[in-house]
């Protein structure tokens, strides 16, 4: 089992639970960065593995972004080893649903991480932001791009210019997240989420996730061939197989991702 130095890793059955663990503020430092992305690949081949769920330790904050005490480094023209964008490409592509479960309040990269993220619970006491602006940047690991995607155009070029958060009351009602909790039922909501994702076709939802990343950045008649491409790799499963069956034999269905 690979060695974690700021990830605390709990496996549950069918899915897997991340924890950042950077205290005080869960930054996203070029070891958290190193940490997820080993993660990832650990996870891309587990077939066990068939969700994972990333979370922030303490109450208050997912994560409060980059690591500001890096950015000295990056002004003296050095390059971090791990890329947010590489490592965020990765999530947004993973063949797995990733879930970000939002205990606390997540400003800029937490915020870029978690949009990279397949799906989002978020604490009805939390805000939601990039507030890049205030410190004389701008978003750095997608947040142009996916924000603008997720919320529409005139909701993110406000979030941006302002730098002001999103209640999580607002960030619902934009459709940044899928759900607002109460602030301690966060991590159960996205392991129950997870576990029932876990019990899903997983080859169904790896073409699913694939066509929809894909297809929002192509024209719709691309995207169209991204489903076809999907239907005839889910038609071709055994999965596809045991769904029928159990259907008519009106008994739970048990996908081998096969
Ligand atoms: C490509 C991506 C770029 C980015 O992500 S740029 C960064 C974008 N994020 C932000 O701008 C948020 C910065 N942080 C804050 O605004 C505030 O913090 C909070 C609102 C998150 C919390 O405020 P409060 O409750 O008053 O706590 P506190 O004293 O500001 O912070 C507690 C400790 O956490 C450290 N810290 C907070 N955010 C970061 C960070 N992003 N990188 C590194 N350290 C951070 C502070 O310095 C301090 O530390 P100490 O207790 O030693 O004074």
């Amino acid at each position: 089992m690979v060695k974690y130095e700021k990830l605390i890793v709990e496996k549950q059955p069918g899915f897997v639970v991340a924890v950042i663990n950077n205290p005080p503020a869960n930054a996203l430092g070029q070891p958290v960065l190193r940490d997820l992305n080993s993660l990832l690949d650990q996870c891309f081949s587990d077939e066990e593995v068939r969700a994972i769920v990333i979370t922030g330790a303490g109450e208050k904050l997912f994560s409060a972004g980059a690591d500001i005490s890096e950015f000295s480094a990056i002004q003296d023209g050095s390059t971090p080893k791990i890329s947010g964008h590489d490592l965020f490409l990765k999530i947004e592509n993973y063949p797995k649903p990733i879930i970000a479960a939002l205990q606390g309040s997540a400003f800029g990269g937490g915020n870029e991480l978690a949009m990279s993220c397949h799906l989002r619970i978020l604490s009805e006491t939390a805000k939601i932001g990039l507030p890049e602006v205030k410190l004389g940047i701008i978003p750095g690991w997608g947040g142009t791009q996916r924000l603008p995607r997720l919320i529409g155009k005139t909701k993110a070029l406000e979030v941006m210019i302002t730098g002001d958060p999103l209640s999580a009351g607002e960030a619902l009602s934009y459709g940044l997240v899928n759900i607002v909790v109460a602030a301690d039922k966060v991590l159960d909501e996205a392991k129950t989420l997870a576990g029932k994702l876990a019990k899903g076709a997983p080859i169904a939802i790896r073409e699913i996730l694939k066509a929809v990343t894909q297809g929002l950045n192509t024209t719709i008649e691309e995207g169209i061939k991204l489903e076809q491409g999907g239907s005839a790799v889910v038609f071709a499963s055994e999965d596809a197989k045991e769904g029928g069956m159990a259907f008519f034999q009106k008994r739970a269905p048990q996908f081998k991702g096969k």
